[in-house]
C-alpha cells in the first residue's frame, strides 16, 4: 500500500497544504480526494491539482486506504460519528487536529481503530514544513511508513515518542510559523511607517527573514548567539535594536506565548 488511496475530511487551509505539498511531488493526484460542504475550496483543490472533490465524507472514507481526519477540533466529534458504521477495520486514520488525544477517537468511532495523531505545518505547503507525528504500540510499522511518506512529501517529519510531546511540537512548529508572520508584519508595518511603500518593505523582511532562516539552516556548528552576535557591531545600529527588545523581555514573552499555546492544547483535550 505504498502509494494508498487517500481522503481528506475536511478541505481547509492545512489539508490544502498537505494536498500541494503530496501532489507537487508526484504522488497521483487520482488517489487523493478531499470532502467539503462548502464548494469553493474543493473547486479550487480540484483545478490546482487535479484531485478528486466531493461533499459526502461517508463515500469518500468508504474509498480510502487512508483517512486524514482535517476537520477543525470542535466538528471533529460529529465528523467521526457519521464515518462510525463503515468497516474501519483496513484503514489507517490519520488526525491532523490540534489537542484531541487519540484515545477520544476510539470514543467516536465506537470501534476499534489504527489511529495515528499528526500536527503539521502550514509551510508543508510549499516543501518546507515540519511534521509531528506520533503512533502508539499498537501501529504497524507499515502503517507508521505510509503515514510518515505521505508527510514527508511537504517536508520533514519527527515522530514524538510520548503523545504530550505533540503539545510541544504545536508550540515550537504548529503554531509557530504565525509568531514568525507576526514578527515580519510588525518589521513591514515599521518600514511603511517611516516612508517606504509596501512592497519595498515587504521585499527587506522577507528576504532576511529567509536569509536568517537560512543561516540558522546551513550553520548547524554554530549557537544562535553567534549568529546574533555576529551581526552586532559593538555601539553599533543592531546591538541597540536587540537591547530594546531584551529589554522589552521577548524571550519572556515568546517563552509565555508558547506555555499559553500548549495550555491551550491540554485545554481542547479536555474541551472536545
Ligand atoms: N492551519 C494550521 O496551520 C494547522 C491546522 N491544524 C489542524 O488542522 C485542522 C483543520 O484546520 P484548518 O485547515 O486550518 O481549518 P479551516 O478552518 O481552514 O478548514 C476547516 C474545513 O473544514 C470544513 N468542514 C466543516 N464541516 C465539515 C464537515 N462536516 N465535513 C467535512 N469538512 C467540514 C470547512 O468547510 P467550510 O469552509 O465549508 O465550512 C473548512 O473548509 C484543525 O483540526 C487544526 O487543529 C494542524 C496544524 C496546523
Ligand atoms: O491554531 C490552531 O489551533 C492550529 C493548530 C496549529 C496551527 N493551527
Amino acid at each position: 500500500m505504498t502509494q494508498a488511496k487517500v481522503c481528506f475530511i475536511g478541505a481547509g487551509n492545512m489539508p490544502r497544504a498537505i494536498i500541494s505539498g503530496l501532489v507537487t511531488n508526484g504522488y497521483p493526484a487520482d488517489k487523493v480526494h478531499a470532502t467539503n460542504p462548502s464548494v469553493g475550496k474543493l473547486d479550487a483543490l480540484k483545478a490546482d491539482f487535479g484531485i478528486q472533490v466531493s461533499h459526502d465524507n461517508v463515500a469518500a472514507a468508504d474509498d480510502a486506504d487512508v483517512i486524514v481526519l482535517s476537520v477543525k477540533p470542535q466538528l471533529m466529534q460529529m465528523v467521526c460519528e457519521q464515518l462510525s458504521h463503515l468497516d474501519l477495520s483496513n484503514k489507517l486514520l490519520v488526525t491532523i487536529a490540534a489537542g484531541i488525544p487519540a484515545a477520544r477517537y476510539q470514543d467516536y468511532f465506537k470501534q476499534p481503530i489504527k489511529l495515528i495523531r499528526t500536527m503539521p505545518n502550514t509551510p508543508t505547503q510549499i516543501g518546507v514544513g515540519m511534521t509531528g507525528l506520533f503512533a502508539d504500540n499498537s501501529i504497524s510499522a507499515e502503517h507508521k511508513q505510509i503515514c510518515e511518506t505521505l508527510m514527508k512529501t511537504g517536508g520533514e517529519v519527527v515522530w514524538v515518542k510520548t503523545e504530550d510531546e505533540l503539545n510541544q511540537v504545536i508550540a515550537l512548529a504548529g503554531s509557530s510559523p504565525a509568531y514568525f508572520f507576526l514578527f515580519i508584519e510588525s518589521m513591514i508595518q515599521h518600514g511603511i511607517k517611516t516612508g517606504l511603500d509596501e512592497q519595498t518593505a515587504r521585499a527587506l523582511a522577507q528576504q532576511a527573514a529567509l536569509g536568517a532562516a537560512q543561516m540558522v539552516v546551513q550553520n548547524p556548528q554554530l549557537s544562535l548567539e553567534k549568529l546574533r552576535t555576529n551581526v552586532m557591531s559593538k555601539g553599533g545600529t543592531t546591538a541597540r535594536a536587540v537591547e530594546t527588545l531584551e529589554e522589552g523581555d521577548l524571550r519572556g514573552l515568546v517563552d509565555q506565548a508558547m506555555t499559553n499555546c500548549i495550555k491551550r492544547a491540554e485545554e481542547m483535550a479536555k474541551t472536545f
